[in-house]
C-alpha cells in the first residue's frame, strides 16, 4: 500500500502523491486558511465558492543534485464528509507503514563543523519532525564520547525506532561505535577477537550533516544538506553500509565505515586537530601543509582480494543515494541488483581463491575505502565505484614519487581524470588486509602517540633510512586518530536482513543504515 498514489484535482490540475513520500495532511479551514503552521493563506475567492472543503498534503518534492524538499498541495472538495474521508484514509495509509520512525533518539554536536549543529537542527529538522508526528527526545553532548558513552551504556534504547546523529563523521563514529558495543556487550561477543562475527544492531542511525567533511552523509545520500536527510529519515528509508573492524595484536581498536587513511590523510588529520578553531577551513590549510612536506611511509601491505565479485574499483558506476532506497523500495535491493546478484555474500558465498597478496614498498598514502568517500571537495570522491554494502573495501595504494606527480593524483580526485590510471597508484578490492610498517613501533613510542604526543626527533634518529621522514604516521580512521601503525582490517559478510543491517564478521559489519541517509543513502 505504501506505494498507492492518489491523482486528485487541485485547482484544475493533477497532482500524484505517492503515500509513501507523505510527510503530513491536514484540513483546511477553507474560508481563514490554515492556522496549523501560524500561517494563514487566504485561498482565492473562485475556488473556496466553488470548493468550501479543502485538505493539504505536505510530501517529498525531489529538487536539484539529490536534495529534497518539502513541499505542500492542496486539494478542494464540494463536500465535508469526502474531504473528512481522504484525510482518514490518507493518516491511515501513513499509520501503516511500518518502517517509519516515531521515537527519534537524537544526539547533537554542537562543537563540529561550523558549530552550528544545534541551529541547523532547531531550525531545519525539528520543524519537520514535528510536522511529521515524530516525537524526540534530544541530547547536547558535553564532551567528546557523550554520545557513544551514552548510548553503550544508559540509553532506553527500546523507547526508540532509531538515534539520530547531528555532526560530522567523527560524530556519526561515536555513535556507531557506541551502539555496536552495547550489542556485542549484552550478546557476549568479544570484540578483540577479528574472528568474532558481531551480531546485528537492530536500531538505524539517521545523520544529519553538521560537520567539516561530512562524507559518509554525501556517500550515502549523494548531498550534505540537513533538510534532504531530514527527509529521508521522515520516510524512513534505510541503507546497509560496510563497517570494518580494526584490530592491533588481537586488541580491538575501532570500526570504519568509510576512510582509514595511513600517510597523506593520516597525518593530514593529525595536524589539523591542532587547528580545530580554524573549522572545516583546517583540512585545507593541513592538506597543503601535509602535501608540501611529502612524508613516504615504508612497511608491508597484504591483502586478501575479494575474488567472489564481478565489480572492480575501475568501474565506472557509481553506488550512493538516490539509487538504492532498500527498504522502501521493497523487493529487497530490486534497484540494486547489480550489487545483490552478482556481488552480494547473500547470493554469492565469499571463496578466497586467490589467498593473500603481499606488497612491500615505500607509501606515500594507504588508503582503505568503504565507501566511495565522496564529498563537496570530492564529489567522485577516493574510489568512485566503491559500494556500500558489499563486505569489501577499496585499497588504494600510492607510492612514493614526485610532488608534482602527487598533485596530478590529488588534482584527479576533483576532476572527471581516472586518479587510479598513474604507474605509482594501484587499487584492489579486498575482504582483509594488514599493515606492517617496516621499522617496529615501540609501546613507549605508541604511548606517547596516544597520548597526542609525536616525538619528530627521536623517531627520526631511530630511523636508519633517513634523517627527515618519520617511521610512521597515523591511520585516519573516519576522521579519528588511531596511532597505532600496524593494522589488521577485516571487511567478511555475514547474511543480513532488513531491519539488522550490520554484518560482521572478524572485520567488517555491514552497518545500521539509518534514516536517510541514515545510512544514507
Ligand atoms: C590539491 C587538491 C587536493 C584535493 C584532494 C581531494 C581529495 C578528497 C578526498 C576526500 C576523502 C574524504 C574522506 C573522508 C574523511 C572524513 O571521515 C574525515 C572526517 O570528517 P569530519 O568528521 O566530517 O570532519 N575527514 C578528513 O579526514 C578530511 C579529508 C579532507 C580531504 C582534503
Ligand atoms: N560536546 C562536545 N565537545 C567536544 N567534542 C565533541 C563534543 N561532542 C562530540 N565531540 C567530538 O567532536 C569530534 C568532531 O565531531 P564531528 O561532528 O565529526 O565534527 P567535524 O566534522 O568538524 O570533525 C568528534 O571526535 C566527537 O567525538
Ligand atoms: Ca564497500
Amino acid at each position: 500500500m505504501s506505494w498507492l498514489t492518489f491523482f486528485i484535482t487541485s485547482h484544475g490540475t493533477s497532482h500524484g502523491v505517492s503515500v509513501s513520500e507523505i510527510l503530513a495532511v491536514r484540513e483546511l479551514d477553507v474560508d481563514c486558511g490554515t492556522k496549523d503552521d501560524g500561517r494563514w493563506q487566504k485561498m482565492p475567492q473562485k475556488s473556496t465558492e466553488a470548493y468550501p472543503y479543502a485538505f493539504t498534503v505536505s510530501y517529498v518534492e525531489r529538487a536539484w543534485q539529490h536534495r529534497w524538499r518539502c513541499s505542500d498541495v492542496t486539494f478542494h472538495c464540494l463536500e465535508g464528509a469526502l474531504c473528512q474521508q481522504w484525510v482518514q484514509t490518507i493518516r491511515e495509509q501513513l499509520t501503516a507503514l511500518t518502517s517509519r520512525p516515531k521515537h527519534l533518539l537524537v544526539y547533537i554536536n554542537p562543537y563540529g563543523g561550523k558549530q552550528q549543529g544545534e541551529r541547523i537542527y532547531e531550525q531545519k529538522v525539528a520543524p519537520l519532525f514535528t510536522l511529521a508526528s515524530i516525537s524526540t527526545h534530544v541530547i547536547v553532548t558535553e564532551h567528546a564520547n557523550h554520545a557513544r558513552d551514552h548510548l553503550r551504556t544508559e540509553a532506553e534504547l527500546k523507547k526508540y525506532d532509531g538515534v539520530v546523529c547531528v555532526g560530522g563523521d567523527g560524530m556519526f563514529s561515536e555513535m556507531v561505535h557506541g551502539l555496536v558495543s552495547r550489542t556485542q556487550r549484552d550478546n557476549g561477543v568479544d570484540q578483540n577477537s577479528p574472528e568474532e562475527k558481531l551480531v546485528p544492531c537492530t536500531l538505524r542511525i539517521g545523520i544529519i550533516p553538521a560537520g567539516s567533511t561530512d562524507c559518509i552523509c554525501y556517500a550515502t545520500v549523494g548531498i550534505n544538506d540537513p533538510v534532504t536527510s531530514a527527509l529521508h529519515i521522515i520516510v524512513g528509508d534505510a541503507q546497509p553500509m560496510d563497517v570494518c573492524s580494526v584490530h592491533h595484536n588481537n586488541t580491538f581498536l575501532r570500526y570504519s565505515v568509510s576512510l582509514l587513511g595511513y600517510g597523506f590523510y593520516g597525518d593530514m588529520l593529525a595536524d589539523s586537530e591542532r587547528k580545530r578553531w580554524m573549522g572545516p577551513a583546517r583540512y585545507d590549510f593541513s592538506g597543503f601543509k601535509t602535501f608540501l612536506t611529502h612524508h613516504y611511509y615504508e612497511g608491508t601491505v597484504s591483502f586478501l582480494p575479494a575474488t567472489d565479485i564481478l565489480g572492480t574499483p575501475r568501474d565506472k558506476t557509481r553506488c550512493r543515494a538516490g539509487y538504492v532506497l532498500l527498504q522502501r523500495t521493497m523487493g529487497l535491493y530490486k534497484n540494486h541488483h547489480h550489487v545483490l546478484q552478482k556481488h552480494h555474500p547473500l547470493f554469492l558465498l565469499p571463496e578466497y581463491k586467490g589467498g593473500w597478496r603481499v606488497i612491500r614498498g615505500k607509501f606515500l598514502a594507504i588508503n582503505a575505502a568503504s565507501m566511495s568517500c565522496a564529498c563537496p571537495r570530492s564529489p567522485k570522491g577516493l574510489s568512485p565505484a566503491a559500494h556500500l554494502a558489499d563486505g569489501t573495501t577499496d585499497l588504494i595504494l600510492v607510492r612514493k614519487c614526485s610532488r608534482f606527480n602527487f598533485l596530478r593524483h590529488l588534482l584527479r580526485h576533483t576532476s572527471k581524470y581516472d586518479q587510479f590510471d598513474m604507474t605509482f597508484v594501484e587499487v584492489h578490492r579486498v575482504r582483509r588486509f594488514r599493515f606492517t610498517p617496516r621499522y617496529c613501533q615501540s609501546d613507549s613510542e605508541l604511548d606517547l602517540r596516544e597520548n597526542g604526543k609525536r616525538l619528530f626527533s627521536q623517531i627520526c634518529r631511530d630511523h636508519p633510512a633517513c634523517s627527515c621522514s618519520p617511521a610512521y604516521s597515523s591511520w585516519n580512521c573516519d576522521g579519528e586518530i588511531l596511532p597505532h601503525a600496524a593494522i589488521e582490517v577485516g571487511c567478511v559478510t555475514t547474511p543480513y536482513n532488513l531491519l539488522c543491517k550490520y554484518t560482521v564478521h572478524s572485520e567488517s559489519i555491514q552497518t545500521p543504515s539509518l534514516f536517510p541517509h541514515f545510512f544514507t543513502l
